[in-house]
């Protein structure tokens, strides 16, 4: 076996169907008194719910959380926080409100309680995003990783089944990349393949019934690994096309992972074939690339750029942004057959 390097990341989790009854157990045991909640405008009732569960330890709710956190909102937050003398912040909903309670406690220490209601994964990482003058920038540091974390199956059973499953598909994109990151090691592979294999059975389970209990605890669980490994080790070309059609072009988020992930896959396959078979097994087919193209396109989800919005004339500005700052990937970075997999992503061609 290669050496390797592992540093756990801390979390506390409380996962299961009804586990949000444990929320103000898990604020007392941070040593919080007053939890500032926050959410989109588009999950205010759920916000509600979890301040009312609260009670007198609820300080507010700031419900204007939106995608890739402008840093204007940010400092919103941050002044709403220290306005209402909040100790800690509760984020309840997807990678937008997770992102938001992060810019928070980037500037002020204030300790996170996550209760994810999508499958994005960022209640598990070190990493956060801020956007300011159209520009996004991401980093690392320990003081924005959630202190704990919350999955309750029930609070998913509403999130529509199309977004369900691109979010799944974008878990799943963490867990392909850690399979063959720079930095991996056999922990996070372990939980990389369990996450596939979670993701790939409630995929179809929630395409049938979005409201079925079991699938959405299998999904969570799935993105719960799949984060980890997010929070873990180093992405590679899948995440940084991902992140350049998403913050250069404005597509969105969970959509751009599904349309591209069999692409970034395919030119990575011959250079990562332990990563491709352990996809492959865990999904139960021959071939990583064409399972996961499968796997979207049955059931339902985009697989075309050009249906989420992209010009086939933005797709030379595309291949230069990616390939403009080298980093780490399996396969050397070359821009001809860059703008080859961008091509087929924008046509929507099963990889083969
Ligand atoms: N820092 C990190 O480690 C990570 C950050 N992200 C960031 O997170 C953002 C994307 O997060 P997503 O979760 O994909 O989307 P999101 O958080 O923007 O949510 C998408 C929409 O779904 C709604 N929604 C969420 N859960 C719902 C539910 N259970 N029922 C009904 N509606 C629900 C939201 O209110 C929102 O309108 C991006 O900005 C991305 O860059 C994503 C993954 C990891
Ligand atoms: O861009 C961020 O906010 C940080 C990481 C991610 O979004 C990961 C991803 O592309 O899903």
């Amino acid at each position: 076996m290669d050496a390797f390097v592992y540093t756990a990341q801390p979390a506390r989790v409380i996962f299961g169907a009804g586990s949000l009854q444990h929320l103000e157990r898990e604020i007392g045991l941070l040593g919080a008194q007053r939890a500032l909640v926050l959410c989109t405008p588009e999950q205010r009732a759920t916000a509600e719910a979890v301040a009312q569960r609260l009670g007198e330890r609820a300080a507010g709710i700031f419900d204007r959380a939106v995608m890739h956190v402008p840093l204007e909102t940010a400092r919103e937050a941050r002044e709403v926080a220290r306005a209402l003398g909040a100790d800690c912040a509760v984020a309840v909903g997807g990678g937008s409100t997770t992102g938001l309670g992060k810019a928070i406690a980037l500037d002020s220490g204030l300790p996170i309680l996550a209760i994810p209601t999508t499958y994005a994964g960022s209640e598990m990482t070190p990493i956060y995003g801020l956007t300011e003058g159209g520009v996004k920038k991401t980093g690392r540091d320990t003081r924005v990783l959630p202190r704990t974390v919350i999955y309750d199956p029930k609070l998913t059973l509403s999130l529509p089944v199309g977004l369900s499953i691109t979010s799944a598909m974008n878990a799943m994109a963490h867990a392909a990349e850690g399979l063959y990151a720079v930095d991996g090691n056999p922990i996070m592979s372990l939980m990389a393949e369990e996450g596939i294999r979670a993701l790939g059975t409630a995929i179809p389970a929630l395409h049938a019934n979005g409201r079925d209990i079991e699938a959405r605890g299998q999904a969570l669980y799935g993105a719960w690994l799949c984060g980890t490994v997010l929070g873990h080790v180093g992405m590679a070309l899948h995440h940084k096309l991902c992140h350049t059609l998403g913050g250069s072009f404005n597509l969105p988020h969970a959509e751009v992972h599904t349309v591209v992930l069999p692409h970034a896959l395919a030119y990575n396959a011959e250079a990562a074939p332990q990563a491709m078979a352990r996809i492959a097994r865990a999904l139960g087919a021959q071939s990583a690339p064409a399972a996961v193209f499968d796997l979207a396109q049955r059931h339902g989800a985009p697989v075309a750029l050009r249906d989420l919005g992209l010009a086939a004339t933005d797709l030379d500005r595309a291949a230069d942004i990616a390939c403009a700052n080298p980093y780490h990937n399996p396969r050397p970075l070359e821009r001809g057959p860059l703008r080859e997999l961008l091509q087929r992503a924008y046509e929507g061609t099963r990889p083969s």
